[in-house]
């Protein structure tokens, strides 16, 4: 079954096409990897499949099923593209808390349960201001996770994380795939990319091609 499908999409900035009549799909319980350099539109892919941003041609399709009440933005989606704007001056906990809030889906526990999972302190009484960038990479992920999410879009999950980190994230991430979760991610780790993704894109002359795992990319 097909989640996502991206089809003919175009994206231009200011008159600077970057994407350009882009084609890929997505299906569920699979992990896809999305590589390209610095600026080749990862970021912006990610956006357009959230809804965050419009394509200017073409069109993105979720599966009904994944579709949020008014069918506009996807439902059960965990997202890290840029990080999320936290409290600074609240603990990970308290800022967990708030992001929950909205949906009201999950209790105490389960956030605490999360950020035990990823190696955060849940009764730690830190602000997030002094947080290190791992750390606050760690909220970004429990945030992604801890409502149960079907799909995970997550831009550069492993920034940051220390290598007893990556190795838990890595791990977690393969676990859900199990569950039948599907997730699409991007690394400029190429480690990463072959050690967790079933299918990979890859970013060239404003399109994205398929590429098969192993393969040297040039
Ligand atoms: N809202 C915007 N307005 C203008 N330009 C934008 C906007 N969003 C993205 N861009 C431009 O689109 C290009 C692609 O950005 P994007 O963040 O998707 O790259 P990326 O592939 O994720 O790069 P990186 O590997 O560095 O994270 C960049 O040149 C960026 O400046």
């Amino acid at each position: 079954m097909n989640i996502i499908e991206v089809l003919n999409v175009s994206k231009s900035f200011k008159g600077n096409l970057l994407l350009d009549q882009v084609n890929a799909t997505f299906e569920k319980g699979k992990i896809y990897g999305i590589t390209g350099p610095n600026g080749s539109g990862k970021s912006v892919l990610f956006k357009l499949i959230c809804g965050f941003i419009n394509p200017d041609q073409g069109e993105i399709r979720i599966h009904p099923d994944y579709c949020g009440k008014t069918k506009d933005f996807p439902n059960n989606f965990g997202i890290i593209i840029d990080r999320p704007g936290y409290l600074a001056g609240h603990t990970g906990f308290e800022n967990l808390r708030r992001w929950a809030d909205i949906r009201r889906s999950i209790n105490n526990d389960r956030i605490r349960e999360t950020m035990i999972l990823l190696g955060l302190d849940p009764e730690a009484r830190q602000k997030m201001k002094s947080y290190s960038l791992g750390m606050k990479q760690k909220i970004a992920l429990a945030q992604a996770i801890m409502e149960h999410q079907e799909v995970l879009i997550l831009d550069e999950p492993f920034n940051a994380l220390d290598t007893d980190s990556v190795d838990s994230v890595r791990q977690l991430l393969l676990n859900y795939k199990r569950e039948g979760k599907t997730i699409i991610l991007t690394s400029h780790n190429r480690e990463d990319i072959d050690l967790l993704c079933d299918r990979i894109y890859q970013f060239r002359n404003r399109k994205l091609e398929l590429v098969e795992p192993g393969i040297t990319i040039p």
